[in-house]
């Protein structure tokens, strides 16, 4: 498989080149030459396959002949040795849990099999890659986690200062070692951007050879195809679901498209987003007009400028009238998401965490119009990540797992940076 720049101004790469790059000196996305079809067999027999063997098969056309089927298999079952269920809510809405991974949110697949790519990759280099990565809030624990001594790479976080959680600050400040925070005085557009600029540099590129962890890489955007066919194994339903996903930088709803055209059933897809709504003004007007983002209790999707967005785009031809076709994205209040746990909690004890809840909330309200279609959400992160959010607002205590009680007696460490291109700059030249 070979991958182009969105920008088209690049070479096309090879699957490690692209992970090894992260973004295309044009500044583009790569983006594969050609999506693959899956046998029709293997999407009929989906509910039988073991999950390792799911994973196998998807990343395989993806990752091409960089890696041997042996070491691919061995990424893919070293991925994904954790739990994936789908869990009943009421009659219309179950939730495919994608917290019971190291780091309790999504992201920790994506990470964990770039993190054992790269480190594949290096295995025959002497030359150190820097990982500069962006979060609002969960990529950056993961990303920690899944590189965290790794030979051969080093992480640096840019988290926006005070837009965090605490249990989500003190995972991407505490592992010390081959990772390093940034806390940036601004917001997560601004951490994304400073990224993107770094990577176009001409010292830094002398300096380092650097990469991405965002979803912007390929090596950690693809694998989050593998949640929705563990969803579709455990859809016990005649029709496709419509799915859900609360969406931020649209890496994990563009990966669920992808799986659909690779022959993966689904009835409609729904972009849930906070009140930054780029996106679902776009829907509407046609217009795409990123801005600022506004810090809301589902943090981690405070995002202005979503990267991903292109590539949905570039899946439908960039032509937003079939796009619709498949896909609509809505914009839900805080003050929606704070109704929908309670709601949601009071009437089936199900504990949603703000994420989830405003992917429930668009998925409720998309079934109110059309009542017949049953779907699931992605729940992307675990409720103990929010407990400020959650605890006042259903007044309980969520127990937390053993690994989150070992963190709160870690100190956080990070610099801090004021949120521009040449204070980022100067900090990695100067150390
Ligand atoms: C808990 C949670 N939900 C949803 C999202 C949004 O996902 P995406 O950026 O892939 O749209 C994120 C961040 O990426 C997240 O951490
Ligand atoms: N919501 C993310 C933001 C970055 O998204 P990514 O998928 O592009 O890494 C976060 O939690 O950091």
């Amino acid at each position: 498989m070979q991958y182009y720049s969105l920008q088209h101004q690049a070479p096309n790469v090879s699957f490690k080149e692209a992970v090894l790059k992260g973004q295309a000196p044009d500044k583009g996305l790569y983006f594969p030459t050609e999506l693959p079809k899956l046998p029709a067999d293997f999407i009929k027999n989906l509910a039988t396959i073991s999950k390792e063997e799911v994973g196998y098969t998807v990343m395989r056309p993806y990752v091409g002949e960089d890696m041997t089927d042996q070491e691919l298999k061995r990424i893919v079952a070293e991925t994904v040795n954790f739990d994936f269920p789908l869990v009943k809510i009421n009659d219309q809405i179950a939730s495919l849990e994608l917290f019971h991974g190291p780091t309790y949110a999504f992201k920790d697949v994506g990470a964990r099999f770039m993190s054992r790519c790269l480190g594949h990759f290096h295995k025959n280099e002497n030359k150190k890659t820097t990982i500069l990565v962006a979060t609002s809030g969960d990529t950056g624990g993961a990303v920690a986690n899944g590189f965290l001594g790794v030979e051969g790479v080093e992480v640096i976080i840019l988290y926006p200062s005070g837009k965090v959680s605490p249990i989500q600050e003190l995972q991407l400040t505490t592992c010390g070692k081959n990772i390093t925070a940034l806390e940036i005085e601004g917001s997560f557009d601004d951490c994304q951007a400073i990224v993107k600029q770094a990577f176009m540099d001409q010292d830094l590129k002398e300096a380092y050879q650097l990469t991405s962890a965002n979803s912007i890489n390929v090596g950690r955007w693809l694998p989050q195809q593998l949640y929705y066919f563990y969803g579709l194994q455990q859809w016990q339903q005649q029709q496709p679901p419509v799915i859900c996903v609360p969406s931020g930088n649209f890496g994990n709803i563009c990966a669920g498209i992808l799986a659909h055209i690779s022959g993966l059933p689904v009835q409609h897809f729904i972009a849930a987003c906070n009140v930054n709504d780029t996106v679902p003004v776009f829907m509407q007007t046609g217009n795409y007009q990123p801005k600022a983002s506004t810090p809301t209790i589902s943090n981690a999707m405070d995002v202005g400028n979503p990267s991903n967005f292109g590539r949905i785009l570039e899946i439908f031809g960039g032509e937003a009238e079939k796009l619709k076709t498949r896909f609509s994205s809505v914009s839900i209040t805080d003050d929606q998401t704070k109704a929908t746990i309670k709601e949601v909690y009071g009437g089936t004890g199900y504990l949603l965490d703000p994420h989830g809840a405003v992917a429930y909330r668009a998925l409720a309200d998309y079934q109110q119009q059309n009542p017949s279609q049953k779907g699931f959400i992605l729940e992307t992160a675990h409720p103990v990540k929010f407990p400020d959010v959650i605890e006042s607002l259903l007044d309980i205590q969520i127990p937390l797992p053993e690994g989150a009680t070992a963190l709160n007696s870690q100190d956080k460490v990070s610099v801090k940076l004021a949120a521009d291109f040449d204070s980022v700059k100067n900090w990695l030249l100067g150390r």
